[in-house]
This record gives structure tokens, C-alpha cells and sequence, in this order.
């Protein structure tokens, strides 16, 4: 079929009540006390047609968890080539009660079914890397076909900074599957920042949707939940199915059905302690539709025009540790570039009304962002401060009063992966208000019918990046282990 319906769920989870060990017994309990509203969720899917549902990371048992508390939800997840339907034969690689109600919820609703748990693979001495209490514990995605199927299982390889509770994969995964609505691939929450597996699953595996669960934490300017998931369907030309989980406290929500050309439906709500079900209808191959984005030379009209006004003043400002180089826009209207290291960007602008009480400025980072592991960004963007205090540029700030009549962003990136983002006051995207050109300009295509927080060009440099700082730790111990 050349469509279909798929839907995400924004799953707000229970959280266990201790951080203390509990039994099986009483994980389960809470797993099925998650599962009991996933499934409901399941079932207003399949009614509505849809073929495929997505949940989020940690939607099971959620994320307060250290290696010896998180244990009693694992179960140990077998490779799919075994071919198992869990519902119909639960027993089979030992106790499975989390598996055998996904794949049944599967099963009965006809239904492909995209949930995150936890794996346990038992290991020992003769591995030089098993960890010392005797197991690989894996941050997981499976999913089940309409039969009940296990037809994929993905162990995230990207682990976010406090989880702590799993390891990380020997070698990335690169896990897709063929359905009759398209060729999908899978990936969780931080690897979206990096280029395995996500960049490879899209540009040489060529699938078509990838599946995204995650817990993906907001943090404005650049990377609120939908702003930066829609930014990279279309950076990337992809379907990207997003559940996130709903926690406010946690500034956890943004879910997005997101498309190579926009959001087909995102939902971002603060304020509710609710969950939510997205529905869309998807191109099942978009890269075989008449009006696929054509391929974007980022750099082309950058690099092709002089710098704008020599006269603006530059200063420097931080977007939360990174150290950018911001140019106050003073005027309603005009051309602006901002230079730093390798990268230009360069802005024409109309405000359709210039507030004193709101500031914007252009701004360019090239460099490595991060504290631990560190990763290379190009960022071009044109930003609301959070006060006409220059000093609050690059601070978070959620609203804004100012309507743009056009802008036109373009920066001299010297990476071919590059994200375009829109963010309006509230939070709110832009479907189909603003246009990439093939000469890598972002701009808006009759105005912006809400006031402007942010548009960024986001680039990353993934050859650039430093070494994982566990991975390389992990590595050498090993090594010096097998020398000795
Ligand atoms: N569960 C995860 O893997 C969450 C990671 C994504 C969080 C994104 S990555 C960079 C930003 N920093 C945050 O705290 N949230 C954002």
C-alpha cells in the first residue's frame, strides 16, 4: 500500500514506588500496571487502523534505577531469527511474562507493536569483558508483528548519561525489517544525536520509517523534543515515529509522527500530567513520492555571497556551556552574517513588527559540545533572548511577541548532515511554513503566523567527534587485561 495509519503513544509511566530492590513479583506488578494502560492504547490504535504503534523508552518501568535494582524487570530477549511468537509458546527461552503480553497484545489486536524493555544476557569468566556481577544488561527495543511475532530486537547503543543501570553494546546494531507499508529501522532516544546507528539506517540502509521510542528530556534553544526529531526526519528524508514518555517534572513530552516534509502530527504539552495518542497516515516509501525533497548542498549559497554589514558588532554568549558568537539584530529588516572558526552564517530578516521588549540575534557555534563525551556542532540560528538584556541570549526562554514577514537562514557548514529547525512561541512547530532550497537556504514562505522563538540550521560533524570517552576506557582495560 502506498499509506498507512501509524500512531505513537506519549505514555505517562508509573514509576516504582521504592529505589530499593524489589522481587520479580513485584516488578511485574508494576510492568503490568504500564502495560495495562499500553494496552489500551493498543487497542484505540488497531480501531483506528492502524498497522503499527509506537511506545516509548523506559514506558515499562521508567529510568530511577541502579545495575542491581533495575534486575528483576530484565528478561532475556533471544534473537529474532529464532522465530518466536510469545503468546503462543511463552515458555519457550524461560520466564518471558513482559514479551508473551506484548507479543498476545500484538497478536490480538493484528497490530505491530514497538515497546522498549530491558535484556539480561548471562556471561562469564571466559568473556574478558563480562562485567563482574555475571551479565550484560541492555537498554532494549522490540517489536512484535501481527502474529505476535518477535521480529526485531535493538539494544541501544547511544546510553544517556545516568544509565548507569545497563552496558553498552560491544558494536552498534543496524536492525530493520520489511513490512508491506515499508522498510523500518529502529534506534532509541540519544542515538538520534549520532551517526551510528541512526545516520547509517537512513542514508545506507535506505529504510523508509524508523521507530523511535524515548525519554527525551527538553532543553531549549535546540533541543526540545519535537523541534530537534522533526528537524532530523526531514534532514535525514525519513518517517520518524516518536513516543516520548510524559513526565513534566522531568521535562519529558514532545511525540511526533514526522515526515521528510514536517510534522504529519506532534503533540507538546507541559501543563497536563495526561498521556496522549497521535494518529497520522504515512507514505510507506516517501522516498518513491513525486515530492520528495530534493538533495540539499548545505554550504552552496553561503558560500556564494559576501558577507553582509562588517559594521554589526559581535559578543559572545552561552548556550548553556557551548560559547557562541551572537550580532544583536537592532533593525526591523535587513542582512546580517556571524562568523566562528569554519563556519558563516547569514541572515535576511523582516520583522513584521519590531517589540522594544524582545531581542533577537544571529549566532554561530562550530565546535564540540558536551562534558563527557563530546561531539562536534554547526550551528547557525537566528534566536528570541530570554530578556533585551544581551547577557540572557541562549537562555531558555518558552514565548515570544514577534512575527516574522520572511526570514532567510544559510550557513557555510561543512557537513552534508544538517537539521532545519522552527520553533514557535509555545513550543509550537511550523508545518509548512517554511521551505529548504536546494542551495541550503531555510527560509519562511509567507511568514510566520506565530511569534518567532528560534530557527536554527543544526549541523553535525559526526567525523569530528571525539572518541566515546566509556567505550575507549572499555576497550584499553580489556586490552591491557589480554596482555596480562
Ligand atoms: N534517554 C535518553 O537517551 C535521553 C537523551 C536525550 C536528551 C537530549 S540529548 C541533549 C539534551 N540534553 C538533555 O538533557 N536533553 C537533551
Amino acid at each position: 500500500s502506498d499509506t498507512f495509519i501509524a500512531v505513537v503513544y506519549e505514555h505517562t509511566v508509573i514509576l516504582p514506588r521504592t529505589i530499593h530492590k524489589v522481587s520479580p513479583d513485584d516488578a511485574l506488578a508494576l510492568m503490568n500496571r504500564n502495560m495495562d494502560v499500553l494496552e489500551g492504547a493498543i487497542k484505540e490504535a488497531a480501531q483506528q487502523g492502524a498497522r503499527i504503534i509506537v511506545t516509548p523508552e523506559d514506558g515499562i518501568y521508567g529510568w530511577v534505577f541502579t545495575r542491581e535494582t533495575i534486575y528483576p524487570y530484565l528478561e532475556d530477549i533471544p534473537d529474532p531469527e529464532v522465530n518466536w511468537i510469545p503468546c503462543t509458546d511463552p515458555t519457550r527461552f524461560g520466564r518471558a511474562p513482559v514479551q508473551e503480553r506484548l507479543s498476545c497484545m500484538a497478536r490480538n489486536n493484528s497490530i505491530y507493536v514497538v515497546a522498549n524493555i530491558g535484556d539480561k544476557k548471562p556471561c562469564n569468566s571466559s568473556d574478558p569483558k563480562c562485567p563482574s556481577d555475571g551479565r550484560y544488561q541492555y537498554n532494549t527495543d522490540v517489536v512484535f508483528d501481527t502474529e505476535g511475532k518477535l521480529v526485531a530486537r535493538y539494544h541501544k547503543y547511544n546510553l544517556f548519561r545516568q544509565e548507569t543501570q545497563f552496558n553498552y553494546p560491544k558494536e552498534p546494531e543496524f536492525i530493520t525489517f520489511e513490512t508491506p507499508f515499508g522498510k523500518f529501522g529502529i534506534f532509541t532516544c540519544f542515538d538520534i544525536l549520532f551517526r551510528e546507528p541512526a545516520v547509517v539506517l537512513a542514508t545506507e540502509l535506505q529504510v523508509d520509517t524508523v521507530l523511535f521510542p524515548t525519554a527525551w528530556m527538553n532543553v531549549l534553544p535546540f533541543l526540545t523534543a519535537v523541534e530537534f526529531h522533526s528537524a532530523w526526519a526531514m534532514g535525514m528524508g525519513v518517517n520518524l515515529l516518536s513516543a516520548n514518555t510524559h513526565n513534566t517534572i522531568m521535562s519529558m513530552t514532545g511525540s511526533g509522527l514526522f515526515t521528510p516534509h514536517g510534522p504529519a502530527m506532534y503533540y507538546y504539552n507541559s501543563k497536563t500530567k495526561e498521556g496522549r495518542l497521535l494518529v497520522a497516515e504515512l507514505s510507506a516509501r516517501p522516498r518513491l513520492s513525486p515530492n520528495y525533497p530534493a538533495a540539499v548542498n548545505w554550504s552552496s549559497y553561503a558560500t556564494s555571497v559576501k558577507n553582509y554589514s562588517g559594521e554589526n558588532k559581535t559578543f559572545p554568549g552561552a548556550v548553556r556551556r557551548d560559547i557562541f558568537t551572537f550580532s544583536e539584530l537592532k533593525h526591523k529588516a535587513g542582512n546580517h552574517t556571524v562568523c566562528q572558526k569554519d563556519l558563516c552564517c547569514h541572515l535576511t530578516y523582516q520583522m513584521s513588527n519590531k517589540s522594544k521588549d524582545e531581542v533577537y540575534v544571529l549566532g554561530a557555534f562550530d565546535g564540540l559540545h558536551g562534558s563527557v563525551i563530546k561531539y562536534h556542532w554547526q550551528i547557525c540560528t537566528l534566536l528570541k533572548c530570554k530578556s533585551t538584556d544581551l547577557s540572557t541570549c541562549g537562555q531558555p526562554s518558552e514565548t515570544a511577541q514577534t512575527k516574522f514577514a520572511m526570514f532567510s537562514l544559510s550557513g557555510t557548514f561543512g557537513t552534508n548532515y544538517v537539521f532545519p529547525e522552527v520553533l514557535y512561541s509555545g513550543v509550537q512547530l511550523a508545518p509548512g511554513e517554511f521551505e529548504v532550497l536546494s542551495d541550503g537556504r531555510l527560509q519562511s514562505k509567507n511568514g510566520t503566523s506565530k511569534p518567532l522563538l528560534t530557527v536554527t540550521l543544526f549541523g553535525r560533524c559526526y567525523e569530528k567527534d571525539l572518541p566515546h570517552p566509556l567505550r575507549s576506557f572499555l576497550f584499553l582495560h580489556n586490552k591491557k587485561r589480554k596482555q596480562l
